[in-house]
């Protein structure tokens, strides 16, 4: 790309080619492009075919590692409690406050089992039981993610799963001490230093090192996401929570600054990430592309963000606060800031996005790190179908029937007349046996 290109795309809802736009704007190839998909599928059967000896193999090429067996991939319990005790205080304390509000705001999403009983001594209900093991993914090519850590392992724990296996790639040996420390305080069961589709293979049909997992769990690059796509079936997965996302209403009254860093936090995480800002103060929004002008080169990740706006980015001038709307329901971002004086009005009429942070103090880092809502949140439009990662993605239901004898009487006569109808006759004469006369 061209330096020349504007740092980002400045679209108007009244212009002709409005739709068209922000149809490519939005459109993100990574989970359909061809090429990865058949990168992906070659991942996937080699680690199938080799076990470690193709996790070893795929780490040294794709994350520059010189490991020589997977001893060399395995962190044990020790080794994820001395970075924990090595922590300096404040990090230590930022890790503490952050996980105690990340199980404290979970802990009510704790579903229970339930149960009631019918006028005939039927009982019926549903039984709640956490999953036996759990992957979880934690992202680290581009960066490292703590955090992450904690967002993906606290619930789990909530939820009572017996066993959590981490994967989370080194790239060229690096080690990030605070994901370490996290997965330490987090009670992580396991940790593996392996990344991409190579470590979500692992996860899900188990190699002699890495034991076979239930669900796997977390964000991650294309690669991540679509081998989390192919497998699912296989084993459960969460949701696709893909390159990061962030869409801001503003009303034009909040600092433009605060706006352009709010839109970098995001961009500064990949390339493919996609930052927003969506505004009826035509001037206000020219106000901001000034602070992004400025302020971009103050970042330590300039390149990344910059690369992310000039690709992804875009400041888009709508008519009223009803149009915005219309935008955030289309969009379904993952992340939404209500930049406004009112964001209870407008929130009450959104209908799909992973997180809502309301007004114009609340920014949206607070929630990537420690308000307590998860951070693991759909993106690429799935918020209109999926929510934030939560304790219910670590446990499932059983359905409980329990028929007393006029139960199974009264219910036998229903189902032996829909079996017959189904053509289905030991279904009905199993049923039948149970009528009295
Ligand atoms: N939605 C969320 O909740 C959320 C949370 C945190 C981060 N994120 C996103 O997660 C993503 C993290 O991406 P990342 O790249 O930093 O780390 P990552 O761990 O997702 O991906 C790194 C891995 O990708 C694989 N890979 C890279 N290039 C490859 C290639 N050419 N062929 C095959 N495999 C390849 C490598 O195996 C490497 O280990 C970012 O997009 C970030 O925005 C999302
Ligand atoms: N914004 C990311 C989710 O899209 C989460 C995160 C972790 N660290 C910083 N941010
Ligand atoms: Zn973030």
């Amino acid at each position: 790309m061209s330096q020349d290109t504007p740092l980002v795309a400045r679209l108007s809802t009244r212009d002709a080619d409005f739709e068209s736009r922000l149809t490519d704007l939005l459109a993100w190839e990574g989970v359909s492009d061809h090429g990865v998909q058949q990168a992906v599928s070659e991942i996937i059967s080699q680690v199938r075919r080799e076990g470690d000896a193709a996790l070893v193999a795929l780490t040294c090429r794709l994350d520059r590692l010189e490991a020589s067996s997977m001893a060399d991939l395995t962190l044990g319990a020790d080794r994820l409690e001395a970075a924990y005790a090595a922590l300096p205080d404040d990090q230590r304390q930022a890790l503490a406050t952050a996980a105690e509000r990340i199980r404290v705001y979970h802990e009510r999403q704790k579903p229970t089992s339930w149960q009631y009983t019918e006028d005939d001594g039927t009982v019926l209900g549903q039984k709640v039981t956490p999953l036996d093991r759990a992957g979880i993914y934690v992202p680290g090519g581009k960066a490292a993610y703590p955090s992450s850590v904690l967002m993906n392992a606290v619930p789990a724990h909530v939820a009572g799963v017996r066993e959590i296996i981490m994967v989370v790639p080194t790239p060229d040996g690096v080690v990030n001490d605070l994901v370490l420390a996290a997965a330490h305080l987090a009670g992580v069961d396991k940790v593996f230093t392996l990344g991409g589709a190579q470590a979500v293979a692992a996860l899900a049909y188990g190699t002699e090192s890495v034991p076979r997992v239930d669900k796997i769990v977390g964000p991650g690059n294309i690669y991540v996401a679509t081998a989390k796509r192919a497998v699912f079936g296989q084993v459960g997965i969460d949701m696709i929570a893909g390159p990061s996302e962030i869409l801001v209403v503003s009303d034009g009254q909040t600092d433009p600054d605060w706006l352009a860093m709010d839109l970098f936090s995001q961009a500064e995480h990949d390339e493919d990430a996609q930052a927003i800002l969506v505004s009826w103060d035509v001037e206000h929004l020219a106000a901001v592309e000034a602070s992004m002008e400025r302020l971009l080169p103050t970042l330590e990740r300039e390149a990344i963000a910059g690369a992310s706006l000039r690709t992804r980015g875009a400041l888009i001038a709508c008519r009223d606060e009803g149009e915005a709307l219309e935008l955030i329901n289309r969009i379904a971002p993952e992340h939404l800031e209500l930049s406004v004086e009112h964001p209870e009005r407008l929130a009450e009429q959104v209908r799909h996005a992973g997180a809502i942070f309301m007004g114009r103090h609340t920014a949206e880092a607070l929630g990537d790190y420690c308000a307590g809502p998860n951070h693991v949140l759909p993106t690429s439009g799935t918020a209109r179908f999926s929510s934030p990662l939560g304790v219910y993605d670590f446990q499932k239901r059983s359905s409980i029937i329990h028929c007393s004898p006029q139960g199974a009487s009264t219910l036998g006569k229903t189902a032996s007349v829909l079996a017959r109808g189904e053509s289905l006759t030991a279904h009905a004469r199993s049923a039948e046996y149970r009528i009295k006369d």
